[in-house]
């Protein structure tokens, strides 16, 4: 027995394997006109055909692969696998339309009918194909290659069977998809734009909380890099799982500067759609074993903005007993909590501030966030830095200083602004949907 079916047969708990069967493709590739790159299955395991779609395994690490790649969150569903396909300009899909196998076995293939890679080929500008382990590699040269005539090259299988390639590993093996796609660069969109973008993205299927979901996660996901003093290069091989609560120590921060290790993260939010990202941000951080302390102006309930709103019913409700959500703490409470906090994530204002002024009780969260940043706590921003004019650049008179701005979607003009940069820091666009086709 081959070592695939040793391990398929683990994972099943000890159940028998079915015996040979004969297996038709039925999930639907992923390309369209901007796919340079074709990357090649063998066939749908029997979880990824259960699951509808490629790599459905959860210990198949082809999503977190590509993930690392692009220095980005794991997508958590087809939808958002789909999107980091084509948002990175992959198509995907697998060599054979049908075969007889047992179960995932490789190994047992037989009457092997390929898929016609026309289909893809003549729609996409693929420059080269990819096949993800050998037997794709040897039934794609057999079967496909004489048709296609594009050699494909060969990538170890992320498969959990393969354990002998460690992720990063992996990661280092699949490099050369990335490097063979064009990167897409946002535009910088005025903020009414970026509105009516939202609503076009929401009208092409993800609806605004799913997009709030995304801008959460991505905010996290740099946040816990400015944590671990990895936020001024591109992460290499690291995926996402629970990292150990903050220990003691010292580590160099987002900007280089040395930050305190010690005590949980502290996460500000305003009432409006900028705070809901930081609720969904530290639900993830808790989630991801750091702990959180949320502050906020109003409780979960007393919030009217949504996607906000039901963003922060959850999160309190997700919260594990290691944080805690602190309702309209006077300004000792605040500073005291920001004291020995390695971290801060600023979701008090984004898009939505308008005058020249921050009312209270933000300003006075402001100062303590700025005062605390100047004592080694790394400041992750949501958007934009709060008191910032996303549009202008204007500051406030009290407008956060931050090492690291995970701004959503595109660039605003006021993170460009020779008045707006030095507020910001590192700048990272959060590329939470696949907007190429919805620009105009
Ligand atoms: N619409 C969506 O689904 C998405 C929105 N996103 C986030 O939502 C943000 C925009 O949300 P909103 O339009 O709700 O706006 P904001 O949350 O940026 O700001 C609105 C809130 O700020 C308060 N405010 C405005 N001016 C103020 C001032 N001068 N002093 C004190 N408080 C002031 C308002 O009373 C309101 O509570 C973006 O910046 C982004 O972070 C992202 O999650 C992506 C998805
Ligand atoms: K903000």
């Amino acid at each position: 027995m081959s070592g695939t079916r040793r391990s398929e047969k683990a994972r099943d708990g000890g159940r028998a394997l079915c015996r040979a069967g004969r297996v038709e493709h039925t999930i639907d590739p992923v390309y369209d006109g901007r796919s340079e790159v074709l990357v090649l299955g063998t066939m749908p395991s029997p979880k990824s055909r259960e699951e509808g779609f490629f790599y459905g395994h959860p210990q198949n690490r082809f999503w977190r692969v590509l993930a690392a790649l692009f220095d980005e969150p794991v997508p958590e569903n087809n939808a958002e696998r789909t999107d980091l396909l084509l948002r990175r300009h992959i198509a995907l899909w697998d060599v054979l339309a049908s075969c007889d196998i047992e179960g995932a076995s490789d190994a047992s293939i037989a009457n092997a009918q390929p898929n016609d890679m026309a289909r893809i080929l003549q729609a996409a500008p693929v420059r080269r194909v990819f096949c993800t382990g050998s037997t794709a590699a040897r039934l794609y040269g057999k079967l496909c290659e004489p048709a296609t005539g594009m050699a494909a090259e060969k990538l170890p299988s992320t498969s959990p069977a393969n354990a002998v390639w460690s992720l990063p590993r992996l990661v280092e093996a699949y490099r050369a998809v990335a490097e063979s796609v064009t990167p897409f660069r946002p535009p910088a969109l005025e903020v009414p734009e970026v509105v009516a973008l939202e609503g076009a993205i929401a009208a092409a299927g993800t609806p605004l909380d799913a997009l709030m979901r995304r801008a959460g996660r991505f905010l996290a996901y740099e946040a816990r890099k400015a944590l671990e003093g990895k936020g001024g290069e591109t992460e290499k091989g690291k995926a996402d799982g629970p990292l150990p609560a903050c220990g003691g120590g010292v580590a160099k921060g987002a900007a280089g500067r040395a930050v305190r290790r010690e005590g949980p993260a502290v996460v500000f939010c305003g009432n409006g759609n900028n705070g809901g990202d930081g609720w969904v941000a530290a639900e993830y951080l808790d989630n991801w074993g750091i702990p959180v302390r949320v502050i906020t102006a109003k409780a979960p309930d007393e919030l009217t903005a949504e996607p906000a709103r039901g963003a922060a019913l959850r999160a309190a409700a997700a919260l594990g007993p290691g944080s805690a959500v602190h309702v309209a703490p006077d300004l000792a409470a605040v500073e005291s909590l920001l004291a020995d906090a390695p971290l801060a994530l600023d979701a008090i204002l984004g898009t939505g501030f308008s005058h020249d002024t921050v009312k209270p009780p933000f300003d006075s969260w402001i100062r303590a966030l700025n005062a605390a940043r100047e004592r080694g706590t790394a400041v992750v921003a949501a958007d934009v830095p709060s008191g910032l004019s996303a549009q202008t650049g204007a500051a406030a008179a009290e407008s956060v200083r931050a090492d690291v701005t995970v701004t959503m979607i595109v660039p605003k003009p006021g993170l460009l602004a020779p008045a707006g940069a030095p507020y910001c820091g590192r700048v990272r666009v959060a590329p939470l949907a696949y907007i190429e086709p919805l620009l105009g």
